[in-house]
């Protein structure tokens, strides 16, 4: 079998900065060591390897808005490759009264475009027996996360009587409940609000998701998973009440883990008073962008380890599918880009500033989603028997982002004329060179399903101190428990 080795680099880990060669065989890594050999020599001198990037939080040819999201597990999975992201993690999204079990068949076929390894999280977004049923169907087929939307009232959201029953099933698989925390009723009344005042324009859209909105539903998000006794994962979180809401329940012991965005950590909320009606409809997202102070609130989080994961909502739409909302800002599809650019946007804005180690940038790039998703140390570690799912980071590598060179199938970039460095000089997956000084050697189907176990350290730990700390009865000489 052939062999690769990885030369004359510092390896950086969540927690360790050494030098020594890495060498694999067989999609693994082999050794890690000084003086190794190869049949494929790589070098790494005055660079960094680390684990590849995973973006937990993905939506490739995801129907909604009453459209399709332009990048597909082809064009994505490029565009993570190209990036320096290793491992993509999409959602499953049944309709409304349609099987877990179909959405994860259609997810399926979708991914066997795939250039890097995935995975899926599945969406609960109506509920029933049905639903109950399939989702132990579902651990048992390797994803161990579902997530809720408290938002985009009447067609994803669910009710609090729907997430609890849910939460508590997910306890009971030991999966992870993720949400979209946002109060979707008070969203829908701001909306049709503005509207009727005249407030057409994508600006609208910030005003009608105020920071309230997303921290009062992660704390309630929150109280219903303490209440069902489940851990927590919380997705795009954009501002300071969420985060305060998620810090507090971290230090009471809460199991909460918050995702920042890529896109929230460096673009603000004047991108939406751009003159240009396109300009501001292509940063359209929810939650939307903020100000300076909730920018530093999530910079703090990551610094703190309050918050876990960078990751980047990838939901792109053409300016042609923007423009379905020229007129009515809640016609315009929401989602942005930035699975090429999150590595370098973080290295640079990140780490150049001094604002996080590089080892914190390995940790919330790669290795705390891994450990949190239940797919450690086979992603997000460089260790002896790991998948050599490695970049090869070059901190002197620059370039300006455009629209012009990207990989992904929009016609535009949300973080155009921006200059990162931290660019991949290689990307392995699993041994596969993808990136190979610098250049994109794509391999459409070469992309892996990774499946994720239930029941993983956190979710026992907490289903061990809930049982214990549950309710029992009190014992009383001469009462029996059940009347006579
Ligand atoms: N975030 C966003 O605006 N679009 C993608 C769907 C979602 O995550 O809410
Ligand atoms: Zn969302
Ligand atoms: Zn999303």
């Amino acid at each position: 079998m052939s062999t690769t080795v990885i030369k004359g680099g510092t390896i950086v880990t969540a927690d360790l900065t050494y030098e020594a060669d890495v060498l694999i065989e067989g999609g693994k890594i082999a050794a890690i060591g000084p003086d190794l050999a190869g049949d494929t020599v790589l070098d790494a001198s005055d660079a960094f390897v680390m684990p590849g990037g995973i973006d937990p939080h993905t939506h490739l040819e995801m129907p909604f808005m009453g459209t399709y999201s332009a990048d597909d597990f082809d064009s994505g999975t490029r565009a993570a490759l190209a990036g320096g992201t290793t491992m993509v993690v999409d959602f499953a999204l049944p309709s409304p009264g349609q099987s877990l079990l179909d959405a994860l068949k259609a997810w399926d076929n979708k991914s066997a475009r795939a250039h890097c390894d995935y995975s899926f999280h599945m969406a609960v977004t109506w509920w029933g027996e049905q639903v109950f049923d399939e989702m132990k169907a579902v651990t048992e087929k390797g994803i161990n996360t579902f997530k809720h939307f408290m938002a985009y009232k009447g067609s994803l959201m669910v009710n609090d009587d729907e997430m609890y029953a849910s939460f508590r099933r997910c306890a009971e698989l030991g999966a992870i409940p993720l949400v979209h925390a946002e109060n979707g009723d008070v969203v829908a009344e701001l909306s049709a609000r503005l509207l009727a005042e005249g407030n057409t324009g994508p600006e609208a859209h910030a005003y009608s998701r105020p920071a309230q909105v997303e921290g009062e539903a992660t704390n309630r998000a929150i109280m219903i998973a303490d209440m069902a006794g489940v851990p927590l994962y919380v997705v795009h979180v954009s501002c300071e009440d969420a985060h305060e809401a998620i810090r507090r329940a971290k230090m009471l012991g809460r199991r909460v883990w918050g995702e920042p965005l890529i896109q929230h950590l460096t673009l603000d909320e004047s991108e939406y008073f751009n003159p240009d009606w396109d300009h501001a409809a292509r940063r359209v997202m929810s939650p939307p962008f903020r100000d300076k102070r909730n920018q530093d609130s999530l910079w703090a989080g990551l610094a703190s380890g309050t918050l876990s994961c960078v990751a980047t909502d990838h939901c792109a739409f053409t300016t042609a599918q923007k423009r379905f909302g020229v007129g009515d800002f809640t016609k315009i599809p929401n989602g942005t880009g930035g699975l090429e650019d999150r590595l370098p946007m973080l290295w640079t804005q990140g780490v150049e500033t001094g604002r996080i180690t590089p080892n914190e940038f390995v940790a919330v790039t790669s290795t705390n989603i891994a450990k949190i998703l239940n797919c450690y140390p086979r992603k997000g570690a460089v260790l002896v028997g790991a998948d050599a799912d490695l970049i090869v980071l070059d901190p002197r590598k620059e370039k300006t982002i455009s629209a012009s060179t990207q990989q992904s199938a929009i016609d535009y970039n949300v973080f155009e004329g921006k200059t990162v460095r931290g660019l991949p000089r290689y990307v392995l997956s699993r041994g596969r060179v993808m990136v190979d000084d610098g250049a994109l050697r794509p391999a459409e189907g070469h992309g892996e399903f990774v499946a994720r176990p239930p029941a993983g350290p956190v979710s026992k730990a907490l289903s061990a101190w809930k049982e214990l700390t549950a309710p029992r009865p009190v014992e009383r000489a001469g009462i029996p428990a059940s009347g006579v």
